[in-house]
Parts: C-alpha cells; sequence; structure tokens
C-alpha cells in the first residue's frame, strides 16, 4: 500500500477504524487513563458495548458511503480498542508506530496485518523513551502541528502522552515541515482542566479553517499563533462546554465533507451555513464518554 498523508481534509481513500468489540469490564477508577474515562466511572454511566458497536457501525456506513476502504484491528479479548488514532499514524508516506501509553500498549499487535501491508521502508519505530501518539499530531501540509507537555510532572501524568524527545525526532525525519508544539493543559481526573490529547482542543477543517479551545493551551501565546496562521474568520472557538463533549473532534471524508456528532448543533450549523459544507451527522455520545470521538477512532492511510 502507498501512504499518503498530507493534511487533514483531502478526499479520504483508506482509513482504519478502531474496533468495538470484546472491550472488556467497566474499568476501575484506577485502571481509567483519561480524566473523561474518569469522569464517566465516577458518574455510572460507562458505555455498554453493544452501544458503542452501534455508533461505530453507523460511522462506517458512513465511511463506505463514500467509497472509502476501511480496515479494522482484529480484536483483543476484553481490551478497549475503539481508537485506532493513537496506536501509529501517517506523515506523507511514512508510517510512524507510536509508543503507545503502557496501558494501551497491546492494542499494537492488532495492526500487524496493516502495518504489514507498509513497506518497511516506509515504517518509523521510535527509541523506546520518545513518547508520542497520533491524537496529538496534525499534518497540514509544510506544517506539523504537536500536542506535548511541558509540565515538571509529565512522567505522573497519564494523559501526557508526546514528549519533547519524539518531537524532536520528528523534526530530523521531516526537515521541511515547519513543526509547531503546543502545550497543552493536563489533568487525569477533571476533565475539564485538562486536554488528552491535541486533537481535543483544536483540528482542521476545509483547506484553511479550524475549531478551537483557547483554554486547552498553557501558554496564551501557542493559541494565538494558530489564529495567526489561520486568521480569526476561519477559526471556530468552542467554549468549556463544548469542549468536554470533544466538538473540534470530527472528521473530515474530505475538505467539504464532515462526519460530526448530531450533537453539535451548534458546529453543524456554522459548518453547514457559514463555510458550506455537508455534514453527516452520527450518533457518538457514548463513545465520547470514554476521551475520544470521530478523529480518535480513525488513522487514516490514503488521502488523495
Ligand atoms: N486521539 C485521541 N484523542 N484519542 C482518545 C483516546 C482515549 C483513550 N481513553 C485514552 O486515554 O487513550
Amino acid at each position: 500500500m502507498k501512504l499518503n498523508i498530507k493534511n487533514e481534509t483531502g478526499r479520504l481513500k483508506s482509513v482504519v477504524l478502531g474496533q468495538p468489540k470484546s472491550n472488556g469490564a467497566v474499568p476501575t477508577l484506577e485502571e481509567s487513563y483519561d480524566a473523561k474515562s474518569y469522569h464517566t466511572i465516577e458518574n455510572n454511566i460507562y458505555p455498554k458495548e453493544q452501544d458503542i458497536i452501534s455508533e461505530m457501525t453507523e460511522f462506517e456506513k458512513v465511511l463506505k458511503k463514500y467509497d472509502v476502504e476501511v480496515f479494522r484491528p482484529k480484536i483483543i479479548k476484553d481490551y478497549n480498542q475503539v481508537f485506532a488514532r493513537d496506536v501509529a499514524f501517517v506523515i506523507e508516506d511514512k508510517m510512524i508506530i507510536s509508543n503507545i501509553i503502557p496501558d494501551r500498549a497491546d492494542e499494537q499487535e492488532a495492526y500487524r496485518h496493516i502495518i504489514d501491508k507498509v513497506s518497511w521502508r516506509n515504517i518509523i519505530n521510535l527509541p523506546e523513551t520518545a513518547h508520542i501518539e497520533g491524537g496529538d499530531v496534525i499534518v497540514w501540509n509544510g506544517f506539523l502541528f504537536i500536542g506535548t507537555s511541558y509540565s515538571p510532572d509529565y512522567r505522573n501524568l497519564k494523559t501526557a502522552r508526546t514528549n519533547e524527545y519524539a518531537i524532536e525526532i520528528l523534526k530530523e525525519y521531516f526537515p521541511k515541515k515547519r513543526i509547531i508544539d503546543l502545550d497543552l493543559r493536563k489533568n487525569d481526573t477533571k476533565p475539564y482542566e485538562g486536554i488528552l490529547h491535541l486533537d481535543c482542543t483544536f483540528n482542521i477543517v476545509g483547506n484553511d479553517k479550524c475549531i478551537i479551545y483557547k483554554n486547552g493551551f498553557v501558554d496564551e501565546s501557542d493559541y494565538q499563533l494558530l489564529v495567526d496562521i489561520f486568521g480569526e474568520e476561519n477559526c471556530f472557538e468552542i467554549n468549556d462546554r463544548e469542549m468536554f463533549d470533544m466538538v473540534p473532534n470530527i472528521f473530515s471524508i474530505a475538505p467539504d465533507i464532515v462526519v460530526s456528532d448530531k450533537a453539535f448543533t451548534r458546529l453543524n450549523h456554522h459548518l453547514r451555513d457559514e463555510w458550506g459544507m455537508t455534514v453527516e451527522e452520527i450518533p457518538y455520545r457514548e463513545i465520547s464518554k470514554m476521551g475520544g470521538l470521530l478523529r480518535c477512532s480513525t488513522l487514516p492511510l490514503v488521502r488523495e
């Protein structure tokens, strides 16, 4: 397979969609590794497998409607495999195998049959201490936006998944890209106070537009830099509640076609009426309770 990802929204040809089956028992608070799941467990509202399956089936139907080739990871018994995004990611024709949080490390084996379709020359493995997950990486032509955490408490934070070492290595592999590292606010147990991955606070839609949550960034100057790059009129600003609902985490099939959660009324209205996009709405509220949404459920391999 010839990988090709130059940006976040080019016409999608081939993608991996996560696996909702056999996701195991409800985790305990100690077992959870992101604030949204923590909150969900605390409030006794963890989603049922049947509901996760039905939401992901709706997503798959939309992808198929647009003739996208869909791969699935193999099922690992009693293991959460919904969020394909973090396991690996593609930049241009290279697949980078993430060094994911140890709690999720077993997920990678389930992608072997997909990784094997890529020539070994185009696979990048990172040194063990270079941490990175796909949810922190957004490619946009000459730019590479990477979410990270420079918190002195990095080692103790389960929600800090990408470190400076991984960013330095990516700089060497992609010397022509302008790499923008963004320090994200982190909190392992309070979903209103921290951001798990970059794609929970910022995402790109269309050719030159973005969805952004200002308080997700430690430094206002990082937020301001993004607004300057895209232009104020091209930024859709979201509020605290919308961040909690994971509004930035929609998924583009093409510059003018997005898959969104049908609960995102304000965003969907804006995408259609102001930005002239086709919005495919599906229910995804149950999956959102586990700390990810539509972008997180996918791992794009080929975009036109
Ligand atoms: N790209 C993303 N935002 N992925 C969300 C992953 C959520 C998952 N519960 C985790 O903590 O790893």
